[in-house]
């Protein structure tokens, strides 16, 4: 193989190089796949995608993300919402009027994913106890979502040195399996809250426009902060009847929603929405990546 054919995604500015592997049958190694990712000696990226078949039922596809380092990442959420923009634009999937959602595989399982009226693309994100969260210290919170994420509060989040106290807190706390490092800040009014969240992404190690996960990570540390969740537990009464909650997420390159539930101590229905754009394709010489 001396060409790869490839395509362009970015969803809110979270940019991914985005390969057919079952029509290339590309099999890239790490060093390939960081040259690739490269933004001045290759095509420039986030992380690239890679579609492949999948073997569980029900299944449309299984995607494999892999980070701007070249290596395999946990779950991408902006990725996972490109991939079905992706998936539709090769056939793979039709989402219509008729259906809306498929299933797909990733590396923490299946998930739901579709398109909304106003052409966003969602994913459904697994459930997080709240057993499972860890209050860091005063203002910060850990939990993983498919992928492992901190969420500091901060106050005038656009002055903050997010690649530096970022990559801080990836090594110095998180050491070599490392986290992806959220800067947030909550603001209210009489309408409701929104967060504006910057974050440090491990596998990238620098700040990128946008990060799904962590914008679902951020939504539940501010609901987790807000409402007192860690010591004032949620049971489900006779009723049963848990609010669906809407938080507007915006970071550097685009606006994301999340959406989700509290039931019985667990966060679930979680759902990420957000705009997915094809960008361009390209073809890439592979023996000039070696
Ligand atoms: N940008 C991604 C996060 C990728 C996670 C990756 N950085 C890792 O820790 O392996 C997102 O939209 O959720």
């Amino acid at each position: 193989m001396d060409e790869l054919f490839f395509s362009k995604y970015e969803g809110a500015g979270n940019d991914f190089i985005a390969i057919d592997q079952t029509s290339s049958g590309a099999a890239l190694s790490t060093g390939q796949l960081l040259r690739m990712c490269n933004r001045k000696t290759g095509i420039g990226a986030d992380g690239v995608l890679e579609l492949r078949q999948s073997h569980v039922t029900g299944c449309s596809f299984r995607l494999v993300y892999y980070n701007a380092d070249g290596r395999e990442g946990s779950l991408c959420g902006n990725g996972a919402r490109c991939s079905l923009a992706f998936a539709q634009n090769l056939g793979f999937i039709q989402l219509d009027s008729r259906n809306q959602q498929v299933t797909f595989e990733a590396c923490d399982g299946a998930h739901k994913g579709g398109v909304l009226e106003d052409g966003q693309f969602f994913v459904d994100m697994r459930n997080v106890a709240v057993a499972d969260i860890t209050h860091v210290d005063k203002d910060s919170y850990f939990l993983d979502n498919g992928s492992p994420h901190h969420v500091t509060f901060v106050r005038d989040l656009a002055d903050a040195d997010v690649v530096h106290k970022g990559r801080e807190l990836r090594w110095g706390t998180y050491g070599e399996t490392g986290a992806n490092i959220n800067f947030a800040e909550a603001e209210s009014n009489s309408r409701g809250s929104r967060l504006t969240v910057r974050t440090y992404e491990r596998g990238v190690e620098d700040e990128t426009l946008a990060c799904g996960t962590g914008a679902c990570a951020s939504a539940i540390a501010a609901h987790v902060r807000h409402q007192n969740v860690l010591s004032s537990p949620r049971i489900s009464d006779e009723e049963g009847e848990f609010p669906m909650m809407k938080t507007r997420v915006s970071m550097k390159g685009g606006t994301l929603e999340v959406q989700f539930k509290l039931e019985n101590n667990t966060y679930t229905d979680i759902r990420l929405c957000g705009p997915a754009r094809h960008v361009y394709d390209g073809k890439i010489s592979i023996a000039n990546l070696s």
